[in-house]
């Protein structure tokens, strides 16, 4: 992969904000989504997020990769506000994220998946694509290397080309983490990527999020599975009702009794991993 894909984001040193939401609020009728919520995540760490059903944890998601426009508040990153940007234009900035539901094109190959995400940072034109110019011949080319470079760091070139539909389910979601990386973000959103792993599989998935963080990737994390968030994170933020009620290192949060309480009074080990 091209070096500006795993550099840090230039001008923001290590431990500095990345990316910072500030007094979001975001309302959908009567309901308050987010209420006021602020966290940083900063430069190099792996944030978790963290929260019961319908806290507002994917919301925030939302409202950091363009899908809503919050009522109030702000979000900025590296000291950009996002403003009203598109989604599209935030990828480019270097946000990139994946869904709580799987969400590949099933009948494209993992390859094609992957290219998707590749072809975020296309500056060609439709034109450029019709008489095959120089500078689109170089940009595809460049994003198939992007690609299968990704694939690779992933465990999935042998699947290159096989139907995303016909991947195993831990494959798919490697896949979707695979696309994500092929944006060339500096911040990865990854919304619950342990969904429906067995133990096994959430060890390789925490060993692969911090082999992510080590090609000098910001990762946040939303996740149900404690062992997994206390396993990998750096520090934990926690939505209640979509307000923030704690924010710190794994084990000042996990003995939190705002955060037990929250957690209906059980041991947060057992949250998630009915
Ligand atoms: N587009 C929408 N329109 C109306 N209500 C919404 C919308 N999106 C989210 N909500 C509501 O906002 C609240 C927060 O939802 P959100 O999906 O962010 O929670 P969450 O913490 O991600 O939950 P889970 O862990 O179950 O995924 C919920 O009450 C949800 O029903």
């Amino acid at each position: 992969m091209p070096e500006a894909t795993v550099a840090a984001q230039p001008g923001v040193r290590e431990g500095a904000a990345l990316l910072s939401v500030d007094d979001v609020s975001i309302q959908f009728g009567g309901l308050k989504a987010l209420d006021g919520v602020s966290f940083d995540v900063r430069q190099g760490e792996i944030l978790s997020l963290i929260g019961p059903n319908g806290a507002g944890k994917t919301t925030c998601f939302n409202v950091m990769t363009g899908v809503y426009q919050p009522t109030s508040g702000e979000v900025r990153f590296a000291g950009q506000p996002l403003g009203r940007r598109k989604r599209f234009a935030i990828t480019r900035l270097g946000i990139a994220r994946t869904f709580q539901n799987i969400r590949l094109f099933g009948n494209m190959t993992a390859l094609e998946n992957v290219l998707v995400g590749a072809d975020a940072h296309h500056r060609t034109n439709i034109l450029d694509a019709l008489v095959r110019s120089p500078r689109h011949r170089r940009e595809e080319r460049e994003g198939e290397e992007t690609a299968r470079e990704v694939m690779e760091f992933l465990g999935l070139e042998k699947r290159a080309d096989e139907l995303a539909r016909n991947l195993s389910y831990g494959d798919q979601r490697r896949l979707e983490i695979a696309r994500a990386m092929a944006t060339r973000p500096k911040l990865l959103c990854l919304d619950e990527p342990a969904a429906g792993f067995n133990p096994a599989e959430k060890e390789q998935l925490m060993e692969l999020i911090r082999r992510i963080r080590d090609r000098g990737l910001t990762v946040l994390l939303i996740e149900h599975d404690m062992s997994l968030v206390m396993g990998v994170s750096d520090r934990v933020a926690v939505l209640e009702f979509g307000r923030k009620i704690a924010e710190g290192l794994p084990a000042e949060v996990r003995n939190d009794p705002a955060v037990i309480a929250a957690y209906l009074g059980t041991d947060a080990d057992d949250e998630g991993e009915s």
